[in-house]
């Protein structure tokens, strides 16, 4: 939930502002209720704003509490320099919020600031009526939310273990642009930190890991050579000595390299990337950290942004395959999906009761064990960063994810790579205009309807907003 900062603005006449006090302060009072009743937490200014001292003392004063997003709230005819002055003094995410009674010209007032904000190229949103109304409320909330994953992205850092795999631009982002658009910083590590960190794993909590997985998982089908005991343990203490790497340099998120190095003289980070962006472990709930395959820095990027909205864990998948005769894509990828996918239930038993642990592919005669789950079906919101010709865009588009029966589900995932994870999409637009325009080869999905505040986010970082289909 976020943190909402509201400011009443006014009329500067003290023999007018002193008689419709209390009419705005009621219609403030409502708007802070309804948003209290949905979740949010909010701070009201102690003063209407009737001065332009006021003006700027309490949108400090919002703005010294952090807040995710400012309202200025408009239930009166309001002096527009007030909004200026308070504008000046938020430099968060900013909604114009109008009542539209005809009693008081707030419509008019929101209007006046607007536009005035418009004339400085101040980004801000819009939103009017009354707050009792659900529509209403929901047009507040999508921007609260846009703007607590935009603001929490503001001051974190990613830990990008390794560098560019494979030759893959699309993994590697410009560290001054990520400051300058997303105020995010970037650590470099190295990934002989998690091969070193590794031995120094006490053996008791792998062989807890390993105890728990055979367990809980569907099956951990060892083969004597690219899945033992052993391999699996490897890939527990690179876990471990991820966490660790997290806690120590203090990231928000991460991105591990993996290949060609460790998945052909290691182990693959499979169950790495897996249980880091699962919220649970073989020691417990926990919280999810975002980490992407091949470290992928937009989708990590992708994947953060999509966190804020959601708090779930988030699906990083290759855009593996369409199914034409389906008009269902296979969304299945060379390292993992968080395993919550399986079934999206907080009991991580039930979601591991579908995940099996093969051994690795060809690809990686490091060995280890891939994550295999077909993702349980529901609505998602699918989306990716990426850049076109050093812009920043934001491709958005809709998709249930489905199964089948299990001959067909198991048919059309062993025509791609069976053991490892998959979520069959079925994509809001055709795959000709997918394919022509999705600018990479990794995408990021939440369970749950986001389109709007994907919107709003790209007008608070001020980048293209590129919508598929009814997302568009
Ligand atoms: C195993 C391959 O190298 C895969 O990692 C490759 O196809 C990708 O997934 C690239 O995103």
């Amino acid at each position: 939930m976020a943190r909402i900062g509201i400011l009443s603005m006014s009329d500067g006449r003290d023999f007018v502002s002193r008689d419709i006090a209390s009419f705005i302060a009621d219609s403030a009072g409502s708007v802070a209720a309804a948003l209290r009743g949905a979740g949010h937490e909010v701070v009201l200014a102690d003063e209407i704003v009737t001065t332009n001292q006021i003006a700027v003392e309490q949108s400090r004063r919002l703005a010294d509490q952090r807040v995710d997003l400012t309202v200025f709230h408009y239930a009166v005819w309001a002096f527009p320099h007030f909004t200026m002055l308070a504008a000046e003094a938020t430099e968060g995410p900013l909604l114009l919020l109008a009542n539209i009674d005809p009693v008081y010209p707030g419509m008019v007032g929101m209007l006046a600031g607007g536009g005035a904000l418009d004339q400085i190229g101040r980004v801000h949103s819009r939103a009017w009526g009354d707050v009792a109304d659900p529509d209403v409320l929901a047009a507040i909330e999508t921007e609260a939310r846009a703007a607590r994953a935009v603001r929490s992205l503001r001051g974190a850092t990613f830990g990008r273990v390794g560098g560019r795999p494979m030759g893959m631009y699309t993994a590697v982002a410009n560290t001054d642009q990520w400051m300058r658009t997303f105020g995010v910083d970037v650590e470099e590590i190295d990934q002989w930190e998690v091969v070193r960190r590794s031995d120094l794993v006490e053996q008791s909590r792998v062989c807890a890991g390993r105890a728990w997985l055979e367990k809980h998982a569907a099956g951990v089908h060892y083969d004597g050579k690219q899945l033992t005991p052993e391999l699996l343990e490897r890939q527990i203490r690179s876990y471990h000595a991820m966490q660790e790497l997290v806690r120590e340099w203090n990231l928000d998120f991460a991105g591990i390299k993996g290949q060609p190095e460790l998945t052909t003289h290691f182990a693959t980070m499979d169950i790495a990337e897996a249980f880091l962006n699962d919220p649970y472990d073989w020691e417990g709930p926990k919280e999810t950290v975002v980490t992407s395959t091949e470290s992928d820095m937009d989708g990590a990027l992708t994947m953060q942004l999509l966190k804020g909205l959601s708090s779930t864990p988030v699906l990083f998948a290759d855009v593996r395959h369409y199914h034409a005769d389906k008009d269902v894509w296979d969304l299945c990828n060379s390292g993992q999906h968080a395993t919550w996918f399986a079934a999206r239930s907080e009991d991580p038993g039930e979601n591991l009761a579908k995940t099996h642990l093969y051994p690795e592919v060809f690809y990686f005669p490091a060995g280890g064990a891939s994550v295999q789950h077909l993702a349980a079906p529901g609505e998602f919101t699918l989306a990716r960063l990426t850049r076109r010709d050093g812009r920043y865009r934001l491709h958005a588009v809709r998709a249930e994810f489905e199964q089948y029966d299990d001959a067909t589900n198991e048919a059309m995932m062993r025509q791609s790579t069976y053991e490892w994870p998959h979520a069959f999409a079925r994509l809001h637009t055709d795959a000709a205009t997918f394919l022509s325009r999705f600018g990479a080869n990794h995408i990021h999905a939440v369970p749950g309807e986001y389109v709007a505040e994907l919107r709003s986010i790209c007008r608070l970082l001020d980048i293209d907003y590129d919508g598929f289909g009814d997302a568009a």
